[in-house]
């Protein structure tokens, strides 16, 4: 039988010995919940690594290097949409800014950028959109269409068609027609996303190449 003296003396090492393991349990739970945020942080990182790894990117730029193949690009969309009533072309950022100026200036319509987040300088309308590598933004000028008006939109690339959808959905807010989407290169899965909206491309790359 315990003494008084000795009763007292485990109630208060239960005690404590409870106090000490409820703060090894709270430091403990912390730990690995800094754990998991850390470690989830850490592989989503080289998810995205790993993920946009697989991508095989499409460059434009040496085309712009070769004067006639510019040109005769140019020339091609010009010549298509030359007498369908376009009143916008509507270039998105940043190669769509290529080739968009010079088919709105050939055929007699204005240029309009969709820019990606917090670029442009008025009040703006958004769209986000899902890419192949994670999401982003576009956005547009309020007032730089008239609702009825017919649009072109123009980007150098076409890969999973979120980018352009968002593109359309923006024009569409603001009342335009988009009579079609056109680019240089489209992947094959480009047409996905375009929810029957027409896509016009110029060429479309082997997946695989042996350099
Ligand atoms: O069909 P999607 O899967 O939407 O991808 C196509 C988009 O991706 C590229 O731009 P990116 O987002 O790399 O931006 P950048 O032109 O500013 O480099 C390309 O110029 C298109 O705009
Ligand atoms: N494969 C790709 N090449 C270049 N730009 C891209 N944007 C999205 N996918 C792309």
């Amino acid at each position: 039988m315990d003494s008084e003296e000795t009763r007292g003396y485990r109630a208060f090492l239960k005690q404590s010995v409870w106090c000490l393991t409820s703060q090894y349990q709270v430091s403990f739970s912390f730990f690995f919940l800094f754990f998991c945020f850390v470690f989830s942080s850490w592989s989503f990182f080289f998810f995205q690594i790993w993920w946009a790894a697989g991508i095989m990117f499409q460059d434009i730029t040496t085309l712009l290097l070769d004067h006639k193949a510019f040109k005769d690009t140019v020339d091609i969309f010009v010549d298509r949409y030359r007498d369908m009533g376009i009143s916008v072309v509507a270039g998105i950022e940043a190669r769509g800014f290529v080739f968009g100026p010079s088919i709105a200036l050939a055929i007699g319509a204005k240029f309009v950028p969709l820019r990606k987040p917090n670029k442009l300088p008025g009040e703006v309308i958004s769209e986000a959109y899902v890419l192949e590598y994670g999401t982003d933004r576009l956005e547009m000028h309020v007032g730089a269409i008239e609702p009825g008006e017919r649009a072109l939109v123009i980007d150098d690339l076409v890969a999973t068609g979120g980018t352009l959808s968002a593109a359309v959905r923006l024009l569409e807010r603001m009342g335009a027609e988009v009579v079609e989407c056109a680019c240089v290169v489209g992947l094959p899965e480009g047409q996905r996303r375009l929810d029957g909206k027409p896509l016009y491309i110029l060429v479309e790359p082997r997946l695989s190449v042996n350099y």
